[in-house]
């Protein structure tokens, strides 16, 4: 058997571990997050926090968080997608990270696996909007995962949202990003300052950046573990790039002091200029898979 769906459970949460040639995916039912995969004799390609806690209500550290109907402070949201709500302490990256979500539909033949998952609608907040979010999974030769929204009101409905991807690197410092090449950022370390890319992105110190007007295509070139991991997305013209480094890394939950030097988040998303205008009725899907080759 190559291919097996099994039930597990980490701390308090439930999850799903997918095995498929020669691949491991661990998805927890709480937020729809991918927490692990990696794929066999290789290191992750996706990284989990060492210090990841495992409890009902708070998100898990690593993995790839769901960052929706806003990602990050919804102050620093546009102003299309702030007005759709009136928290007074909106939480960071939106509603659904730490919501349970559903499995809707499993399919499984030789050549893949697919799953497909929806926030529950029986725990979803007031202030939710009246969108169907669906998050696909697909484990062929490697991972590909759509965010899926279906907009069932009668208004149109502004949208950020980010496929929080943490990637686990051999060591940060010697990493490069490359497909940013003259890529406007907004840099969220510089007081959200406009800038333009040169070359390719090396990380020295904390990185926190917006990217818009992206291609199709980014590679993480990783000489330490002679890996690139390229990733394809569709759907979505920006990205988040961030690296806590060294002094924000002792402040962050479920963080190692260290672990800033093995990973990076590069999060396929629709922010600034990029937030989806869903007219109603409409369907959008915004698709990242990553594939990993030899350097
Ligand atoms: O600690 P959280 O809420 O998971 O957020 C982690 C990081 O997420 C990133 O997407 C943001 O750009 C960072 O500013 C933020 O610190």
């Amino acid at each position: 058997m190559t291919s097996s769906i099994t039930q597990i459970t980490r701390g308090e949460l439930a999850c799903w571990q997918v095995r498929h040639r020669g691949q491991t995916l661990v998805i927890a039912e709480q937020g729809g997050q991918v927490l692990e995969y990696r794929q066999d004799n290789e290191p992750p390609i996706i990284w989990l926090s060492e210090q990841a806690a495992y409890q009902k209500g708070a998100g898990v550290r690593g993995g790839v968080p769901v960052c929706w109907p806003w990602f990050g402070g919804l102050t620093f949201n546009p102003e299309a997608v702030q007005q759709q709500y009136a928290f007074s302490e909106p939480p960071a990256h939106g509603l659904v990270r730490t919501l349970p979500w559903v499995l809707i539909e499993q399919h499984q033949s030789n050549d893949r696996i697919e799953l497909a998952l929806q926030p529950d609608p029986a725990q979803q907040p007031g202030e939710f909007p009246d969108v169907q979010l669906t998050l696909r999974i697909t484990l062929d030769t490697t991972l590909s995962i759509t965010l899926q929204n279906h907009n069932r009101s009668d208004n149109t409905v502004v949208i950020s949202q980010a496929l929080h991807s943490y990637f686990a690197v051999s060591d940060s410092r010697h990493v490069t990003l490359q497909g940013l090449d003259q890529k406007p950022y907004v840099d969220a370390m510089d007081n959200w300052h406009s800038h333009r890319q040169s070359g390719p992105l090396t990380f020295r110190e904390e990185t926190d950046r917006l990217y818009l007007q992206l291609d199709p295509i980014l590679h993480i070139e990783d000489p330490g573990w002679q890996r690139r991991i390229t990733l394809s997305t569709s759907g979505s013209r920006s990205a988040v790039v961030w690296n806590p480094w060294i002094e924000k890394s002792q402040r962050l939950s479920q963080f190692a002091d260290d672990a800033w030097q093995c990973m990076l988040c590069i999060e396929t998303a629709r922010v600034l200029d990029d937030v989806l205008f869903l007219p109603p009725g409409e369907t959008h899907e915004m698709s990242v898979s990553f594939v990993t080759n030899p350097l």
